[in-house]
């Protein structure tokens, strides 16, 4: 049985400095996610840890690291789904938890799917996390962009088309395990200086994660994009209909492309144990890795 994880960092116009640290960045996840999945670990398990990484590595536009509201706040969007049992955790708003995935894994074992804001800190609450300080999730970059962004949005009304650095830096991770199971998932701060409340496709299942018996899928990219054309339930069709993972990844960014003219990308892995990848901005950060 071929084991496999992709990584991917997020899609944009990235300088070719922070190319590297991102690309690192993925490699190291895709080596935590493949240890797990050696050792008889399940999908979840490795997606789940490849993302923490990433949440962890203040790199990220995810956890820490994530970027910052109009209001200078940090509200941040996981999801996660296992593809034999199409159970699905989603976590959106949720404010001050350091790995928001890890709180979509413990939704996606409860008998909900979504949970919001001031609800999924009371359920984060009761499973036992514990709370960071804004502080603990914001780094000097993104207080840098965001004043940036609010010093154009004051000339402005595209709030959000002030800066490159939208689109970058959400996470996830796509794997198959030892068993034939897939599973995908996707964490993000979000889009820079985006209205409270605001809620992209990372946590919407379909949209910017999807997985079942045939295909696992993370994305990234302008999410409201993502969500109106559910770019990732798209891709997991083109693999049931015989596409391999590459061919479905390239077909459904081609489609993208048609729709709109905003950007993204996405990772795929199917039950072969095949990985692909598109994107159409300019560059996506991403890793993947097999064992036989
Ligand atoms: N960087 C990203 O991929 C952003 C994410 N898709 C969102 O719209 O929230």
């Amino acid at each position: 049985m071929t084991l496999a994880i992709a990584i991917h960092g997020g899609a944009g116009k990235i300088g070719k400095e922070r190319i590297g640290i991102g690309m690192e960045g993925c490699q190291e996840a895709a080596e935590i996610g493949k240890q797990i999945l050696k050792q008889g670990g399940t999908a979840v398990e490795a997606v789940e840890a490849a993302v923490r990484a990433m949440e962890d590595n203040a790199n990220f536009n995810a956890g820490t690291g994530s970027c910052l509201t109009s209001e200078g706040n940090i509200e941040m969007d996981a999801g996660m789904m296992e593809g034999h049992t199409l159970q699905v955790g989603a976590i959106a708003g949720i404010e001050l938890v350091k790995n928001p995935i890890t709180l979509a894994r413990h939704v996606l074992r409860s008998r909900h799917v979504l949970l919001i804001g001031q609800g999924a800190r009371q359920f984060a609450e009761k499973e036992g996390f514990e709370f960071c300080r804004l502080e603990d999730l914001l780094t000097e970059r993104q207080r840098t962009n965001w004043q940036r962004a609010q010093a154009l949005t004051a000339h402005t009304t595209e709030a959000e088309d002030v800066t490159d650095e939208k689109k970058h830096g959400t996470v996830g991770a796509v794997a198959i395990d030892g068993y034939g199971h897939l599973a995908a998932a996707t964490s993000t701060g979000g889009i820079i200086n985006k209205h409270p409340g605001r809620v992209g496709d990372s946590p919407l299942v379909g949209c910017g994660f999807y997985a079942d018996k045939n295909a696992a899928i993370s994305c990234t990219g302008y999410g409201e994009d993502f969500t109106r054309l559910l770019i990732a339930k798209r891709v997991a069709d083109a693999v049931g209909q015989g596409k391999t993972a590459q061919e479905a990844a390239d077909e459904v960014i081609a489609f993208l492309g048609t729709q709109t003219e905003e950007t993204g990308g996405l990772i795929v892995a199917d039950r072969h144990g095949n990985t692909g990848y598109a994107w159409n901005s300019e560059n996506m950060m991403y890793a993947a890795l097999q064992n036989q």
